[in-house]
C-alpha cells in the first residue's frame, strides 16, 4: 500500500505496489511539479533531451502569477570565464562554474538571448560595515573592472537628469559591462514556449494542475502526484520545481525558507521615457535597487532592500494551531513600511519620482536554503523524486542552465562539483535561525515577519501580472 501525503493534508491512497524506480526511458512519464522559473528551463530542457512524456502542472498557466519570475526585470551577470579544462578548473570556485553555464545562456542561447540587457551594475553601501561587504562580495572580476564612486559621483552613471539625488554617504563601485539586466517574464515564457514546441504539456490552471500531495509507492519510491480535481498522475520520475511552494509538499527537514521580498512600480509619461533608456542597474544593499523601465506599461520597478519577510504567525495560519512553517500567499500589496523604505530610497537617487504614486505592488516569494546554495538533488529516501529548488534570491538569473542542471541529476550524470554543491543537506538546517540574515543587509537589519504588519498600500486595480 502506498500514500499520498502532503503536509497539509494526510488523506490515504491505494497505489500499485511499486519496490524500485523502473529504468529512465526517453518515453518514460516525467512530471514536473511547477511551471515557474525552474519549472520553465527543467521543461525546456527535458524537451531539448528528446523526453516525449513530460507533463508540466501548476495551478496557474504560465507566466503563473505567483510565481518570482513573473517579474519586469531582474538583475543579472555574465562572466567570461569558461572552463579550459586541466587543473585550472578545479581551482576555481564553484560559483564561477555556475556562473559560466549561466553566462552562457544569455549571450548564446536564442531562448534567452534577446531578453539580456548589457547595460552595467552599481553595487553600493551606505555605512563602512556595509561597503566593505560590497568590497568583498560584489567585486566579483578583474578589479580594473570597476569605477569607484562616492556622493554626487553617482549621478555620472546615468544621462542628466535620472539620478538628481544627492547620494548621502554612498559609496560604491561601478562595472560598466558584463552585467545588467534581463526581461525576466519574457525570457520565463520563452523558455516556456520553447519546451512547449518541443513536446512538453503544461496542465495548468486550478483545480486539475495544482498538486495536492506525492503518490508514494513501496519503499518511499513516488509515483506520482495527486491534483485537486482529485485526480492522479502517474510518473517514472516526478521532479519537484514549485519554488517556496515546495515547503508544503514535502517535509525538506528546515532546508527552505519561503521569504518574500517587496516590489513596487512606478509609472513614467511616454515623454520620460527615452531619458530613462538604458542604464545600468543601481543596487544599494542597504536601500534597494532599480533598473531602467520597461517598455510595455513605461513602469519602473523598485524593490526596497531587507533581509526579508517570512510568514511563520500572519496570514494563512490557523491562529489555533502550531506553527506550520513560513507559508507563502499572494498579495499584490506591500506594507506600507516597505512603500516608505521605497521612498526614501528614491529621494536619496531621483527625488523626482520619490512621491509618484505607485502604479502596482506585489510580495514575491522565494525559498532560502540555510548556505544560500540550490537543493538540486535526488530525495535520499524517495529514489523517483528529484528536487530543484532553494532558488535563494538569486535564482532567476540561472533559468539560462539550471534545468540543465536538474535534468543531469535525472539522468545521474551530474557533474561531481555540482552535486557536491548543491546536495541535499539537513545537517545544515539543524536547529536553523529563522531570524538569520543569510548575507543581507537593508535599513532594518532583521528579518521581518508578515504577523507583525498592520497596514499595507491600497494599489490601483490590482491587476496580476
Ligand atoms: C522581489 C524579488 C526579486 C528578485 N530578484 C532577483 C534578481 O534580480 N536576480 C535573480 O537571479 N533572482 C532574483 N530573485 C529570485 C528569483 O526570482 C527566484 O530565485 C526564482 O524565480 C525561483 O524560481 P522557482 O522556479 O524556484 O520559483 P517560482 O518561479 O516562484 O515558481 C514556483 C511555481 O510553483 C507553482 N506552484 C505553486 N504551488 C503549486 C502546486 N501546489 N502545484 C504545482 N505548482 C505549484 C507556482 O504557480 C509557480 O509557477 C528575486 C526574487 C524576488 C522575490
Amino acid at each position: 500500500m502506498g500514500l499520498v501525503q502532503s503536509r497539509s493534508e494526510s488523506e490515504e491512497l491505494q497505489v500499485e505496489n511499486v519496490s524500485h524506480p523502473a529504468r529512465l526511458k526517453k518515453d518514460s512519464p516525467i512530471i514536473v511539479i511547477g511551471a515557474g522559473t525552474w519549472g520553465a528551463s527543467t521543461a525546456l530542457y527535458l524537451g531539448r533531451r528528446g523526453y516525449t512524456n513530460v507533463l508540466v502542472l501548476d495551478p496557474h498557466p504560465y507566466p503563473s502569477p505567483i510565481s518570482a519570475g513573473n517579474d519586469v526585470n531582474k538583475i543579472a551577470e555574465t562572466i567570461s570565464w569558461r572552463p579550459s579544462g586541466g587543473e585550472e578548473v578545479d581551482r576555481v570556485p564553484i560559483e564561477t562554474h555556475i556562473a559560466a553555464r549561466t553566462s552562457e545562456g544569455w549571450l548564446n542561447d536564442p531562448v534567452f538571448k534577446p531578453y539580456y540587457h548589457d547595460t552595467g551594475f552599481i553595487a553600493a553601501a551606505s555605512t563602512p560595515d556595509a561597503f566593505q561587504f560590497v568590497k568583498e562580495h560584489e567585486i566579483t572580476d578583474d578589479e580594473s573592472e570597476y569605477t569607484p564612486l562616492a556622493g554626487t559621483e553617482f549621478r555620472q552613471t546615468m544621462p542628466e537628469g535620472v539620478l538628481t539625488g544627492d547620494f548621502p554617504n554612498w559609496k560604491g563601485f561601478w562595472k560598466k559591462r558584463g552585467a545588467g539586466w534581463v526581461h525576466a517574464r519574457n525570457a520565463y515564457i520563452s523558455a516556456a514556449d520553447e519546451a512547449r514546441k518541443l513536446g512538453v504539456r503544461f496542465l495548468t490552471g486550478t483545480p486539475e494542475g495544482k498538486v495536492t500531495g506525492l503518490l508514494y509507492g513501496n519503499n518511499g519510491h513516488v509515483v506520482g502526484v495527486a491534483t485537486a480535481d482529485g485526480k492522479e498522475h502517474r510518473a517514472t520520475r516526478t521532479i519537484m520545481t514549485a519554488g517556496p511552494y515546495a515547503d508544503k509538499l514535502l517535509d525538506f527537514k528546515n532546508q527552505l525558507r519561503p521569504t518574500a521580498w517587496t516590489l513596487a512600480h512606478i509609472k513614467l509619461e511616454p515623454s520620460e521615457l527615452p531619458l530613462y533608456k538604458n542604464l545600468p542597474v543601481l543596487f544599494n544593499v542597504e536601500r534597494g535597487f532599480f533598473m531602467e523601465p520597461d517598455e510595455e506599461h513605461h513602469e519602473l520597478k523598485i524593490c526596497d532592500e531587507h533581509p526579508g519577510y517570512t510568514n511563520f504567525k500572519g496570514p494563512c495560519h490557523d491562529p489555533e494551531a502550531e506553527s506550520s512553517g513560513s507559508i507563502p500567499f499572494a498579495k499584490h500589496q506591500i506594507p506600507e513600511a516597505s512603500e516608505e523604505r521605497v521612498r526614501n530610497f528614491l529621494r536619496e537617487t531621483m527625488p523626482q519620482l520619490a512621491d509618484r504614486p505607485f502604479a502596482f505592488a506585489r510580495i514575491c516569494w522565494c525559498a532560502d536554503t540555510p548556505d544560500r546554495r540550490f537543493l538540486i538533488d535526488t530525495h535520499p529516501d524517495h529514489p523517483s523524486l528529484i528536487l530543484g529548488v532553494g532558488g535563494s534570491g538569486h535564482g532567476f538569473a540561472h533559468i539560462t542552465s539550471i534545468g540543465g542542471f536538474i535534468v543531469d541529476e535525472l539522468e545521474g550524470r551530474l557533474e561531481k562539483r555540482f552535486k557536491d554543491a548543491f546536495r541535499w543537506r539537513p545537517e545544515t538546517a539543524v536547529d536553523r535561525n529563522w531570524q538569520d540574515l543569510q548575507g543581507r543587509w537593508g535599513v532594518e537589519r532583521r528579518v521581518m515577519d508578515f504577523g507583525e504588519v498592520k497596514e499595507w498600500t491600497k494599489v490601483g486595480d490590482g491587476r496580476e501580472y
